[in-house]
C-alpha cells in the first residue's frame, strides 16, 4: 500500500516536472527556439522508444501519392468491422452508391501482417498559408503514420507496403464504380476533355449470349493481359491489347465492351472521332486517360472519312529506300498535316509511341462493316484479336433463355429444344431480335417459347426462299484475309494489280 502511494507520489512530481519545464520553455524560449527544442525532445525520446514511425503523406509536392491513396483505400476495406478504430468517417462520391469508411483525423487503428502488429494514425493539420506555385494544394495536410515496432521493420516493411498496393489496386476493381468517359468540342474548350458518368451497364460475360467457348477464349485473353504486367516487362511491348468487334448490329458489340469493363473493373473512354478535329488533339485526349481503362471508337467505319488518305497532303519523295510496310507508307504517308485526323493519327494513337504514354489499356474498335476498313487497321499487329459478333447461335439461345425467362434449353423438353436448335440456326437472327420476342412474353414461358418457334421458323422459311443474312463472319473474314494480303503487297504488286483491273492506284 504505502509502495503504491509512493509511485503515485512520483508520478505527480514528474507530471508537476514537466509541467513546469513546459511553462518555463513557453515564457522563456522565443517560439522558433520552442519548436526546435521540441522537435529535439521528440526525437530524443524516440532513441529510446521501441518503434519506429513512417510518415505516408497525401501529397509529394504537388504531385498525389499514390500509396496515400492505396492506404485509404486498404484502411477502409476494414475499419468499419476493426475494434481498434473508434472513430470513422464516411464519404460517398456524387452520383455514387458506394459508402466509404475512412479513418477520422487523428484516429487510430490497429494491423496485422505476416503475424507482425503495427498501427496506423490517420494525421489531419492544416496547412500554413501557400506561397504562389503551391496554390493548388489542399488547405489540410493529411498523411497516414506507421507505427512499427524496430525490430518488425526489415521483416515486414517491403512486403506489408507491396500487399497494400495490391489490395487496394483489388479492391479499386471490385467495388469502385466504374465510369464512362466521352469527349466533346465544349469540354475541351472549358479545358476538361473528358466528361465522366458513372457507367452501370449490367452487362457481364455470363450474360452475353454466344458461343461459350469463343467467350471463354476472350475472358482468358483478357485475364492473361490483366495480369501480364511481368510478360510486357519482359517481352519489351506496350502493355496494351487492341480488339476489334464486327458484326452486324444488334449482336452484341457494345454489350461486349460493357461486358470486359465490368470483368476487369476498368473504366470506358468512348472517343467520338467526330469531335476531335486534329491529330495533335487526339493525342492531348490520350494523354489524359487513366491506366486500367477501354478506350473504345465505335463505328469506326462510319465516324469520320479515315480512309480518305489520298486527301491528306503527300509526304515528300523519300530520300532513300523506304519499307512498304512500314505503318505510314501503308496508311498514306506520315502525318504531315497535324490539323486533320488521319488514320495515321489513329495508328499512331493506338500503335505507335503514343499509344504508350500510358499502362495497362484496352482499344476496342467496333464496325458493322469490316470490308469498308482500311487493310492498314486489319493488319496483323493492328488489333491484337478480331471477334467477329454474328446472328445467334443454339448455345447463345440458351443464355438468352436462361436470361429472360430463367430457364435452360433442357428445361424445354426435348422436342421443343430441338425445333429450337434447328430452327435458331436456320433463321440467322440477331441476339437483339431474338431478346425482342423473349421480353415481351417474359411473363410467360410457355408462350414465349412458342412465339419464339414461330418467328424462327418464319425467318428460316423466308431465308431458304429469299437468302437470309449473309454468313457475315464467314464472307467477312475471306474480305478480310484478302485487304490483309494487300496491305502486305509491295507497291510494285498494288500497281500490277489496279492496272490488270483497269483501277486507278489511289495511294501512290
Ligand atoms: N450477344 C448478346 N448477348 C446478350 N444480349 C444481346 C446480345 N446482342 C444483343 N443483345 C441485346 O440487344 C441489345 C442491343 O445490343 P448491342 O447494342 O450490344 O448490339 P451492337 O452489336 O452493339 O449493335 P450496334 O452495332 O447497333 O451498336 C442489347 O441491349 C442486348 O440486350
Amino acid at each position: 500500500m504505502a509502495e503504491r502511494k509512493e509511485s503515485w507520489t512520483s508520478l505527480a512530481s514528474l507530471l508537476g516536472t514537466l509541467a513546469f519545464c513546459q511553462t518555463f520553455l513557453q515564457l522563456v524560449l522565443p517560439p522558433e527556439l520552442r519548436h526546435v527544442s521540441l522537435k529535439l525532445l521528440n526525437r530524443a525520446l524516440r532513441c529510446f522508444s521501441s518503434y519506429c514511425y513512417f510518415d505516408v503523406t497525401e501529397m509529394d509536392g504537388v504531385n498525389t501519392n499514390e500509396l496515400y491513396n492505396a492506404v485509404q483505400l486498404y484502411l477502409s476495406s476494414f475499419a468499419s468491422t476493426s475494434a481498434s478504430a473508434s472513430r470513422l468517417s464516411l464519404t460517398r462520391a456524387r452520383n455514387s452508391s458506394v459508402t466509404t469508411f475512412g479513418l477520422s483525423s487523428n484516429d487510430s487503428i490497429a494491423d496485422v501482417f505476416d503475424g507482425v502488429a503495427v498501427q496506423w494514425e490517420h494525421a489531419v493539420t492544416q496547412r500554413q498559408s501557400q506561397p504562389s506555385p503551391w496554390r493548388a494544394l489542399p488547405d489540410e495536410k493529411r498523411s497516414f503514420k506507421l507505427r512499427i515496432r524496430k525490430r518488425d521493420k526489415d521483416l515486414i516493411l517491403n512486403s506489408y507496403l507491396d500487399y497494400i498496393m495490391g489490395k487496394a489496386s483489388d479492391i479499386r476493381r471490385n467495388n469502385q464504380e466504374r465510369l464512362i468517359y466521352t469527349n466533346s468540342r465544349s469540354n475541351e474548350s472549358r479545358g476538361r476533355p473528358w466528361e465522366a458518368v458513372p457507367f452501370k451497364h449490367p452487362s457481364t460475360f455470363d450474360t452475353l449470349a454466344m458461343d461459350p467457348e469463343k467467350k471463354r477464349d476472350i475472358m482468358e485473353d483478357l485475364r492473361d493481359f490483366a495480369a501480364g504486367q511481368a510478360f510486357y516487362q519482359r517481352t519489351g511491348r506496350a502493355w496494351k491489347r487492341g480488339y476489334l468487334l464486327y458484326g452486324p448490329p444488334g449482336t452484341g458489340k457494345s454489350s461486349m465492351i460493357a461486358a470486359m469493363a465490368n470483368f476487369l473493373g476498368y473504366d470506358i473512354y468512348d472517343l467520338e472521332l467526330t469531335e476531335v478535329p486534329s491529330n495533335s488533339e487526339l493525342r492531348k485526349l490520350l494523354m489524359k486517360t487513366s491506366s486500367k481503362s477501354i478506350i473504345v471508337i465505335e463505328d469506326i467505319d462510319c465516324s469520320v472519312n479515315l480512309s480518305n488518305r489520298s486527301k491528306a497532303p503527300k509526304a515528300p519523295a523519300p530520300q532513300s529506300y523506304s519499307d512498304p510496310d512500314a505503318p505510314d507508307a501503308a496508311s498514306g504517308g506520315k502525318d504531315w498535316n497535324n490539323n486533320t485526323m488521319t488514320l495515321s493519327g489513329l495508328l499512331n494513337f493506338t500503335d505507335g509511341l503514343w499509344s504508350c504514354c500510358g499502362s495497362e489499356r484496352i482499344f476496342v474498335f467496333t464496325t458493322n462493316h469490316i470490308e469498308k476498313l482500311d487493310p492498314a487497321l486489319l493488319r496483323s499487329g493492328r488489333m491484337d484479336m478480331h471477334i467477329c459478333m454474328s446472328h445467334c447461335s443454339y448455345p447463345a439461345l440458351e443464355i438468352l433463355l436462361d436470361n429472360y425467362l430463367g430457364s435452360k434449353g433442357e428445361d424445354l423438353g426435348e422436342v421443343a429444344a430441338s425445333e429450337l436448335q434447328e430452327a435458331v440456326e436456320k433463321a440467322k437472327m440477331t441476339p437483339a431480335d431474338i431478346s425482342e420476342v423473349l421480353i415481351k412474353n417474359r411473363r410467360n414461358k410457355e408462350k414465349a417459347v412458342s412465339e419464339l418457334l414461330e418467328v424462327l421458323k418464319a425467318r428460316a422459311d423466308r431465308n431458304e426462299k429469299y437468302g437470309g443474312l449473309r454468313e457475315e463472319c464467314k464472307s467477312n473474314r475471306v474480305e478480310e484475309e484478302e485487304q490483309e494480303k494487300r496491305a502486305l503487297e509491295s507497291p510494285e504488286e498494288v500497281r500490277d494489280r489496279e492496272d490488270n483491273s483497269g483501277k486507278k492506284v489511289e495511294d501512290q
